[in-house]
């Protein structure tokens, strides 16, 4: 009886040793500033984490400077970079020094298996080696076809939308991730996932993954009580769970038929199954790697281009000048409605990247990513024991007014043409891909995809504010708009 009464202290003792008293009163990193917890078992996530955090590292820069302390759950002190020479020693000067960091590494494997955001060190090499020619320059060029018909869909859903109207009040969130949704089925996987069709069992997947995530706590939990992950509401269980498993059996799917096919395309999946035909045996991927690309693909390259595009929209409503000015440009090379530009040509605009920049700038649609320490190490002037999260906070950075000056908040494509500003702007301080080895694979295909896209619908279309409309911005993840971004929306005839 006694032994069950010291066993049940013990444990209750060490827990609030390790929630409570080790993080507040012992841990080296409480000496970093930061704003103090704000509840006991959620930390932060019971505030700031739970909204834009992207918005609040920005704040709290100005408070407490470029390298400060939150707390997680149960407290856990976690580090918040915004100085771009850390930035820049953490993601590319040593990289593997500071592998990923997750919340819950069981629940992340389960979600998208050993693929290359999970793997570390040399394994991680391997990956990023086999997808490499998925990627060259040369094969995004291939894919410019489908970005063309891509954006011609989305005009045409408009226009049918708008009918005979003057202007039409449209939520372009609805429509743009369907369409690059099926933008990553071609040119990822050379499949169509009718994104835009009512019934499609793809979209309605991926949007309960994205939208229904876990809350924290059980994210968290779910490391130390496998038993967690049983006992999920059933809305978890029923909506997320279930469309894990759907995403899941598609990619299967997917790599089977691939594996098994006589002929392969150019998609990145095609590609990749090509490359790692011909690489040594030792570096090659095994089944359950290639599998994982299906899914890590899917993810990265998808909601990130969307939340992109939509921002951009967003940006051009607010600011009818920079859309005028951007329209003008675009019709110099898109003569006619029908007309397919050269890769050349769309790289050529130089106002169209100046507004992409800006829009990648202002709102990244990864405003973070995360790391830890691998040994015990002094960053400025602080111990950071092993094994401490660090948060890189690209969207503060993106914000900082002693890089960008005093009109960081403005949306000012033109600070791109300044030669005064573009030799300021290192690596590390614009940063929407990340960088370094684990920098994004896809930007150029990303890139090229919006410089179709952008130009095709602001030919078209002509973007306004509702007046009145307002929405939040969420960051757990995606720096996204919630609900979404209503815009009026009217044709413009050339
Ligand atoms: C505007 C669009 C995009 C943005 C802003 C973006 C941004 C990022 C960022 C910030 C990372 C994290 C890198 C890190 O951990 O340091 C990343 C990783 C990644 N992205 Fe993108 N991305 C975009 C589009 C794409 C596309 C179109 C694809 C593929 C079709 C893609 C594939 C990946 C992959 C596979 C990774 C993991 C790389 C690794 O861990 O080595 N991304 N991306």
């Amino acid at each position: 009886m006694y032994y069950y009464l010291i066993a049940t202290f013990a444990f209750v003792g060490y827990i609030f040793y390790k929630c409570y008293i080790h993080p507040l009163y012992l841990s080296p990193l409480r000496k970093i500033p930061g704003p103090s917890s704000d509840n006991f078992i959620f930390g932060h996530h019971a505030s700031f984490l739970n909204f834009s955090r992207g918005e609040a590292f920005a704040s709290l820069t100005k408070k407490y400077g470029r390298m400060f302390r939150y707390h997680s759950i149960f407290n856990q002190p976690h580090v918040v970079i915004t100085d771009p020479t850390l930035a820049q020693q953490i993601l590319i000067t040593r990289t593997y020094d500071y592998p990923n960091f997750f919340l819950s590494r069981n629940l992340t494997k389960d979600f998208i298996g050993e693929g290359v955001t999970f793997t570390e060190g040399d394994d991680h090499k391997r990956q990023r080696k086999a997808l490499g020619p998925s990627f060259s320059l040369a094969n995004v060029k291939e894919m410019l076809p489908t970005f063309f018909q891509a954006s011609h869909k989305m005009k045409d859903i408009w226009l049918k939308q708008i009918g005979n109207k003057k202007e039409e009040r449209i939520t372009i969130t609805d429509l743009v991730p369907k369409i690059i949704l099926d933008v990553i089925g071609l040119v990822g996987f050379n499949y169509e996932f009718n994104a835009t069709s009512p019934g499609s069992e793809i979209a309605q997947a991926y949007h309960s993954i994205v939208n229904i995530m876990p809350p924290a706590i059980y994210v968290f939990l779910a490391d130390f009580l496998p038993v967690i992950r049983k006992i999920l509401p059933s809305f978890y269980k029923d909506q997320y769970l279930e469309s894990v498993q759907r995403i899941h059996n598609i990619s299967d799917m997917l790599v089977s038929n691939l594996k098994n096919a006589n002929i392969r395309g150019n998609d990145i999946m095609s590609i990749l199954v090509k490359t790692n035909e011909n690489l040594r045996a030792s570096e090659q991927l095994t089944y359950d790697e290639m599998y994982s690309q299906v899914i890590g693909i899917l993810i990265a390259g998808h909601e990130t281009t969307s939340v992109a595009l939509s921002w951009t929209l967003y940006y051009l409503a607010k600011c009818p000048e920079v859309q005028d000015r951007l329209r003008k440009e675009i019709l110099d090379v898109f003569t006619d409605n029908n007309y397919f530009p050269t890769f050349e040509e769309i790289d050529s605009l130089e106002y169209l990247e100046c507004v992409l920049k800006e829009t990648l700038r202002k709102a990244p649609p990864l405003p973070d990513v995360m790391r830890s320490t691998s040994k015990d190490e002094i960053m400025n002037g602080y111990i950071i024991p092993k094994g401490t999260p660090l948060l890189i906070s690209f969207y503060a950075i993106h914000h900082d007014p002693l890089i960008w000056g005093n009109d960081a908040e403005n949306f000012n494509p033109s600070r791109w043409l300044d030669p005064e500003i573009k030799s300021n702007i290192s690596t590390s301080a614009f940063l929407p891909f990340s960088a370094g080895r684990r920098g994004c694979p896809g930007s150029k295909m990303a890139l090229i995809e919006l410089k179709m896209i952008v130009p095709i619908i602001i030919r078209n279309f002509n973007f306004r504010m509702v007046e009145g409309f307002t929405f939040e911005t969420r960051s757990q993840g995606f720096f996204k708009p919630v609900p979404g971004i209503d815009l009026l929306v009217s044709k413009v005839d050339y």
